[in-house]
């Protein structure tokens, strides 16, 4: 489709860190439009009322089969939580509304379920553990790396607020290592925790680490270790604006899509 046509657009989670900065890059991309936000509160307010946009006076809904059948919504973008994000997938793909979800979270067995769900309605869908494209690179480049570095690390460090851990994109960059590296138990065979968690979450063999700090936003190392050599690989979102090329480009990328795509990666040229 033209990138002028315009694309309207629902927002899950407005009142959210992410659902915020989402209102904002609608804002200030031309062709789209919001024309309704989801949110568990504020029902039959707009989002003028809320904090931040004086000037928005689009309606909120805390009934999204009452939001899907008021508006022609071509886009659902969804920053929430799990639950509500797969409720609002879901509840997307049945009315005709393309989803694209920053939300992470889902299991493996949810993506299946939603990738069939699109399948089966021909509605595309994009859900991406992170937006950012940096992160998406960091994520490649560790897949590369794990081929000739099977002894691997990955240390994820995220704000105090953040529910899940590991983060969606830890889980993405250590399914991605895990289809080039070769499968191997790291670390000495006899190794003891003396402190319950203190190796980390185990993943196929090798370890993920989660750090929650205030002053951090999201960030990620990943470390491979070789015979005399070491290489880390890095990513830092200095802000939340980081993320919304990403979306940007999903949300006009969806537009054309009848199936599910996990990961930004599968859209980038
Ligand atoms: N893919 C990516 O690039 C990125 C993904 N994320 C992910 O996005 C999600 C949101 O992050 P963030 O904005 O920081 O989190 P916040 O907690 O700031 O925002 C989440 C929002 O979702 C709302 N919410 C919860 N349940 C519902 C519901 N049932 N219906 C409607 N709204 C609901 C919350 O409302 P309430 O206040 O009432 O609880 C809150 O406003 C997280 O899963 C995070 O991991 C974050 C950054 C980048
Ligand atoms: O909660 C966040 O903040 C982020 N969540 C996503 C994740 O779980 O990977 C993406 C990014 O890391 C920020």
């Amino acid at each position: 489709m033209s990138n002028q046509e315009t694309i309207n657009i629902a927002v899950a989670g407005p009142r959210g860190k992410m659902g915020k900065e989402a209102l904002q890059m609608i804002a200030k991309t031309g062709h789209f439009r919001c024309v309704a936000a989801i949110d568990r509160k504020n029902e039959g307010k707009r989002i003028k009322e809320l904090e931040g946009f004086p000037d928005l006076d689009t309606p909120i809904y805390t009934d999204i089969d009452q939001c899907f059948s008021e508006h022609p919504v071509d886009v659902l973008i969804d920053f929430t939580h799990p639950e509500a994000g797969k409720y609002h997938v879901e509840k997307a793909i049945a009315y005709g509304v393309r989803p694209v979800v920053g939300t992470s979270g889902f299991s493996e067995a949810d993506v299946e379920h939603l990738s069939s769900l699109a399948e089966e309605k021909g509605v595309g869908t994009i859900i991406a553990p992170n937006f950012a494209i940096g992160a998406v690179l960091m994520m490649k480049f560790s897949q590369m790396a794990a081929r000739h570095f099977p002894d691997v690390e990955i240390i994820e460090l995220h704000h105090d607020q953040k529910r899940d851990a590991p983060s969606g994109t830890a889980v993405k960059t250590a399914e991605m290592i895990q289809q080039t590296r070769k499968e191997k138990k790291q670390g000495h065979p006899e190794e003891k925790e003396l402190i319950k968690g203190a190796r980390g979450a185990d993943f196929d063999g090798f370890r993920i680490h989660s750090v929650r700090l205030p002053g951090l936003i999201a960030h990620q190392q990943v470390l491979f270790g070789g015979e005399g050599e070491l290489l880390t690989l890095r990513h830092d979102s200095m802000n939340r604006e980081s993320f919304m090329h990403g979306v940007r480009v999903a949300v006009e990328t969806v537009m054309d899509l009848k199936t599910l795509v996990y990961g930004l990666e599968n859209i980038l040229e």
